[in-house]
């Protein structure tokens, strides 16, 4: 029997960002691995003209929740969804269900957050830094409590190289920015955000350590742990590989490379690919919940829940496994044959971006207006590129990340915790991952059916013949062009000609084509 799945049954547990990627996976595996557990309280707010109730709904029945019903029929009962808006002074929860989460969670696992790297500052600290103040300051009202498992990210101090797990102190405390959010104006905001976030690339990895500050200050008397997980990718093996269902990390530009939009990007190919699937976080995120609240550490142990130290893959060996499972399973109505050129130069980079990417782009748009359609590649090119760049900091560097408590945890594990919480990434065979994580994103987030493969791979033989055809005819006018202009040019072709055509000496070049 395992003592973690032991150890859920009968509690109540919250979890905020219930709703997101890795809430979800999270939630199932709790209901499929303890059908005992008391009840799951979530904090959902209402979206896409969605009420709480159909989000849960639709969550509840989609395919990731399918082996859940078979072991855990009547796990409708068992979820409460609360009606709650992070951004909100006490959440916006109403008192009766405040009263009810207070007096009753057991433990409390907090996903939610702003993952957008381009949010602005006053947005991402009211997210990740005051609402995590907020939910520690329940927390600390909770009499039955017995753990708070905080998400941060393993890039929450990537202006370092080597990362402990520690918690490393921002020039600014928390508490300033929080408060100086309160009074300064959105624009003064903006000027100073450079200044704050100091080397480290975007607002989101800023916050997550403030954010992280915060717990450290806050934690009271709270059995605390903090869990950093890399670039979160899709299921490894649970509930079933290949699971993803957002854009964020690689999914989207997989989409982007697998439709023909990217090509190339600027990207370091022995940098280490520091992926890590959604179930080994969650793994590890619940075996983190049993320890804390049954040994009870001392202080706040922090868990890098990374892959780069047990089992490095590198961007290089990752673009050309995704580009060989487009072989296999290419995606449907392509826009150009998929290809996975890294550079690291940034004038070779630049190159590529106008001649492969916005040329083709404005190519087809001049064709959706000569056939009187509205142009649009040329706008969705654009702000691809956009989040190209902005991805590109974490695909051209390196980092290490110190595992002790982690793998102090692993060896704390029975060897039944082992397996059923497996988050021992050195068994994982990159290459069956990836090529599962390309097969997802067509069929989980593409929602393409595998039938139509044939006729995928019949259009990108077309787009094969098209290019071959488009360079043919570029190479005949830029040579007749140079014919045309310069006298060794047309040298050359006669002595070509000579060789290829005609017995030797059977004709002299001509002086003028
Ligand atoms: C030659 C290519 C070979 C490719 C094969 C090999 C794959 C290599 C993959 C390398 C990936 C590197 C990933 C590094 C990630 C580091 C993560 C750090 C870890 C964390 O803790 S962060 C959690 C992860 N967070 C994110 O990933 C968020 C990133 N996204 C954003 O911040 C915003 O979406 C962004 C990028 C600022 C864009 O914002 P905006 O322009 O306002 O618009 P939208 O968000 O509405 O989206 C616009 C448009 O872009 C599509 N989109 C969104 N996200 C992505 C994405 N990650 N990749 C590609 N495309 C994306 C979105 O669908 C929209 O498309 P439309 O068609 O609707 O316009
Ligand atoms: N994905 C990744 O690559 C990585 C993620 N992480 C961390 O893991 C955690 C989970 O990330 P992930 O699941 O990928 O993120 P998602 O963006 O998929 O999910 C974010 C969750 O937060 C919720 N949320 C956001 N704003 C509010 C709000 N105002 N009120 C209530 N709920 C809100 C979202 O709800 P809604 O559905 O309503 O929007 C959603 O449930 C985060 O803490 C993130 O920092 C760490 C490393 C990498």
């Amino acid at each position: 029997m395992s003592m973690i799945a032991a150890f859920y049954g009968g509690k109540s547990i919250l979890i905020t960002g219930a709703t997101g990627f890795m809430g979800k996976v999270l939630m199932e595996k709790l209901f499929r691995t303890s059908p005992d557990l008391k009840v799951i309280y979530i904090l959902v707010r209402t979206k896409a003209g969605q009420t709480t109730q159909q989000r849960v709904f639709q969550i509840l029945n989609s395919k990731l929740f399918e082996k859940v019903k078979e072991v855990c029929p009547n796990v409708h009962e068992k979820i409460r969804a609360i009606y709650a808006d992070l951004n909100q002074n006490d959440f916006a929860i109403s008192k009766e269900d405040m009263q009810e989460l207070l007096s009753c969670t057991n433990i409390i696992f907090h996903c939610a957050a702003t993952v957008r790297f381009d949010d602005p500052l006053r947005h991402a600290v009211q997210l990740n830094v005051t609402a995590t103040q907020q939910l520690l300051l329940m927390a600390s009202q909770m009499p039955k409590l017995e753990a708070f498992i905080h998400i941060s990210t393993a890039f929450s101090n990537c202006n370092l190289k080597h990362i402990d797990e520690v918690i490393y102190p921002c020039p600014v405390e928390p508490k300033k920015i929080i408060d100086s959010m309160e009074w300064l104006d959105d624009a003064i905001i903006d000027e100073i955000t450079p200044k704050l976030i100091g080397d480290r690339p975007n607002t989101y990895t800023y916050t997550k350590a403030l954010g992280e500050m915060v717990v450290q200050q806050e934690s009271g008397n709270l059995n605390i742990a903090i869990i950093r997980p890399s670039i979160v990718g899709a299921t490894w093996q649970e509930p079933f590989p290949g699971w993803v269902d957002n854009l964020n990390g690689p999914s989207g530009l997989i989409i982007a490379a697998g439709k023909g939009f990217l090509r190339s990007i600027r990207a370091t190919p022995m940098a280490v690919a520091d992926l890590i699937p959604v179930d080994t976080v969650v793994n590890l995120t619940l075996a983190v919940g049993w320890y804390t609240a049954v040994h009870r550490p001392k202080s706040t142990l922090i868990y890098h829940c990374t892959s780069g130290n047990f089992n490095p893959c590198n961007w290089g060996k990752m673009g050309f496994q995704v580009l060989a499972t487009f072989e296999k399973v290419p995606f449907e109505r392509a826009f150009r044959r998929p290809n996975a050129d890294f550079t690291t130069n940034t004038i070779t980079s630049q190159y590529w971006n106008a001649v492969s990417h916005r040329a083709p782009a404005i190519i087809y748009d001049f064709y959706l207006r000569l056939t009187g359609r509205k142009p649009r590649m040329t706008k969705l090119m654009n702000r691809l590129l956009r989040t190209v760049s902005m991805l590109e900091y974490f695909v051209n560097r390196s980092w290490e990340w110190s595992t002790y408590n982690t793998e102090m945890l692993m060896s704390e594990l029975s060897p039944e915790d082992q397996r059923v919480f497996n988050f021992d990434v050195r068994q994982l065979n990159w290459l069956e991952y990836i090529e599962n994580y390309v097969l997802g994103v067509k069929k989980y987030l593409l929602k393409e059916d595998m039938a139509g493969i044939p006729e995928a791979k019949q259009h990108l033989r077309r787009l094969r013949n098209i290019h071959y055809l488009f360079n043919t005819a570029l190479f005949l006018i830029a040579w007749r062009l140079l014919i045309a202009r310069s006298q060794m040019a047309r040298n050359v072709w006669f002595f070509i000609m000579r060789f290829d055509f005609f017995p030797s000496g059977s004709l002299q070049p001509r002086s003028k084509v």
